[in-house]
């Protein structure tokens, strides 16, 4: 296969961009009246609050260039530029506003592919610019004029109709903050363009969100749980609903959640998926979820750069054995010796992972008394309190901070230097999401593991995803992958990945799902396109998961009395049967039984809501 053939990225590093005046509009002239004017970053920054714009150090974004599959009917080619992809002039304005010169990968493919009306399922690496690949056509089409050819007919702004606003894309994400922070993205891209951006979620006061929706709504960008209750009391119409946008579509399809999003998608007036159009973005996408998906989605284009779940080599992965017992001192050793020879203030960004909210807190406490600046994050704290640790972290005030799962996803904090997965997930996949929170938009950074006995059942893919990166693996690893375990193979088992190696990506493709051959894919890696042919029916192949299902990983999970039972193997629907009690929040178990394969998501009501789901 050929090297993936990309357009030249930008290597410049961040901050020499971000002093140079921003360049006008390669195509000048503007659309509406008064945007002639092309502001600086600086006054993009006054406009929208929270604006970041890149960060210290050189940025290799040539490391995202890599084999692109793509498959689905009559896929439209990439673009070589952001001009290239068809975006509205005044988005190409917000691009250049950005320091963006060239699209990443992801968004060379998805870019046409959106802007061509067609529905998508993408999958490419942690901070490889997905937000932008999505938000940049959808806002383009938002404000494109009629007959402007991105086949939704004329513009109808955003309305607020008595009590309902009508709000004409939506995008959910899974927690408050990701949601928090695409808002601010889609707020750059459509600046001056005339659109609003509003955004929901819950933990914080209604009344300042009713406020702003009753000005009007273009795109709205909403975690779950606060849109249901919002249209439930009649203050959002999904009726006028062009693009759907699911971010982390994965976890937002997973575990307890799915229910709430069918409510969204097909009981909430939304129209139906061959009206309007669907994208579904993530850094992972297990078959089981890609198959779930297909009921949101119509005639789709599938779109993967590189292996579906993998880590970016950007990333400096160790893994450390360690005895359960010496955790805090091997943590404390870590941190320690990072921090000699820097001033307090220059302290590298450090992202700490734990599996339970209690031990987020008590680890917190013991990295205070130790001396070390440190902050946290979780279910349990006030939304007040996890934005007031987020936004310290993120300025370098206190350059620690202890996490659960709450900020494994989709959070772009520029600079975060080391990640620590002082407890590792139980997933394959998460650890991928976690470790992401680093080595973002090209730029290096570092990941070290704590792994104990416990963390057995998660060898065989941790070795398989670092040596797929490239990675130094210790022998021990190997020895405890090839070793039985008796909780099985984790659920991110890497046997459920499409059956390995290029190609084998999109489920369609897989011989059980009766997709009818090679019809409509092509691989920018070497094979051209094949036009169309085949052909596949939703849902209609009779799609049998990964040959066994859960019961297939060495035992699986057999439920038990708080978790509600229901975990009985078969398609990946375990949560469907039984109750879903038992488990805290966001990711967070604190009952002594053996650890669970998966899932680290929360499974009940009151845990959504405390993860930030609503
Ligand atoms: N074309 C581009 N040129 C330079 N920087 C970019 C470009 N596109 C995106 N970025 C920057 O890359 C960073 C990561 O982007 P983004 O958060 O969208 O990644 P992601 O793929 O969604 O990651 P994750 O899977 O973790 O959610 C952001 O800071 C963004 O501003």
């Amino acid at each position: 296969m050929a090297a993936y053939g990309g357009g030249p990225w930008s290597t410049v590093p961040a901050r020499s961009r971000r002093a140079e005046p921003i360049a006008p509009s390669p195509r000048g002239g503007s659309r509406g009246g008064g945007d002639d004017r092309v502001p600086g970053v600086g006054e993009l920054a006054e406009a929208v609050d929270g604006l970041e714009i890149g960060g210290d150090g050189e940025r290799r974004l040539d490391k995202y260039d890599m084999p692109v599959d793509v498959s689905g009917k009559g896929a439209p080619g990439p673009a070589d530029g952001f001009e290239a992809a068809g975006l509205a002039e005044a988005v190409l304005r917000n691009v250049a506003r950005c320091g963006y010169e060239s699209p990443t990968p992801v968004q060379r493919y998805a870019m046409p592919i959106v802007m061509a009306g067609r529905d998508l399922m993408a999958c490419a690496q942690t901070g490889s610019g997905k937000t932008a690949a999505f938000c940049l056509p959808v806002v383009s089409g938002l404000v494109a004029p009629a007959g402007g050819g991105n086949g939704h007919g004329p513009r109808d702004r955003g309305s607020f109709d008595r009590v309902a606003a009508k709000p004409r894309a939506l995008v959910l994400a899974p927690t408050r903050e990701l949601a928090a922070q695409i808002n601010e993205e889609a707020k750059k891209f459509s600046f001056q363009t005339g659109l609003r951006v509003v955004v929901a979620y819950g933990g914080t006061p209604m009344f300042s969100q009713l406020r702003d929706l009753e000005k009007g709504v273009d795109l709205l960008v909403a975690t779950p749980g606060r849109l249901v209750d919002l249209v439930e009391r009649s203050r959002i119409s999904l009726e006028a609903i062009k693009y759907l946008v699911m971010d982390e579509a994965d976890r937002m399809l997973n575990m307890g959640f799915e229910p709430q999003i069918r409510k969204i998608v097909d009981m909430m007036n939304m129209p139906k998926k061959s009206v309007r159009q669907t994208m579904l973005f993530s850094a992972t996408f297990p078959p089981e979820i890609q198959r779930l998906a297909t009921d949101f989605l119509h005639n789709y284009i599938f779109v993967t750069v590189g292996r579906v779940g993998s880590s970016t080599d950007l990333i400096d992965q160790k893994i450390e054995f360690v005895n359960g017992g010496e955790k805090r001192g091997f943590l404390l050793d870590i941190l320690q010796k990072q921090s000699v020879g820097l001033s307090k203030n220059k302290q590298p960004l450090t992202l700490v992972f734990v599996e339970t909210k209690r031990e987020a807190d008590s680890l917190q406490y013991c990295l205070q008394s130790n001396g070390f600046s440190a902050t946290s994050i979780h279910g349990d704290r006030t939304q007040q309190e996890r934005e007031r640790a987020l936004k310290s972290f993120k300025s370098g005030a206190t350059p620690i901070l202890v996490a659960t799962d709450v900020a494994s996803r989709g959070l772009d904090v520029p600079n975060v230097a080391h990640v620590i997965n002082y407890d590792l997930p139980k997933s394959i996949d998460d650890y991928v999401h976690r470790i992401g929170r680093t080595g973002r938009a090209g730029k290096a950074g570092k990941a070290t593991a704590l792994f104990t006995e416990s963390n057995h059942h998660l060898a065989k893919d941790l070795l398989e995803l670092m040596t797929g990166a490239k990675q130094d693996v210790p022998e021990w690893l190997g020895d405890y992958a090839s070793r039985p375990c008796s909780g099985g193979s984790s659920y991110g088992g890497r046997g459920r990945r499409g059956g390995g190696g290029f190609g084998g990506r999109d489920y369609r493709l897989s011989s059980d799902y009766g997709y009818g051959g090679n019809g409509g894919v092509y691989s920018s890696s070497g094979s051209s396109y094949s036009g169309g042919g085949g052909g596949y029916s939703s849902r209609g192949g009779g799609y049998s998961g990964r040959g066994g299902g859960y019961a297939s990983r060495g035992g699986g999970y057999s439920g038990g009395a708080s978790r509600g039972g229901g975990y009985s193997g078969g398609r990946g629907d375990y949560y469907r049967g039984g109750s879903r009690g038992g488990g805290g929040s966001d990711g967070s178990y604190r009952q002594s039984a053996p650890p669970l394969p998966y899932p680290s998501y929360p499974r009940a009501a009151a845990d959504i809501s405390a993860s930030g789901w609503d």
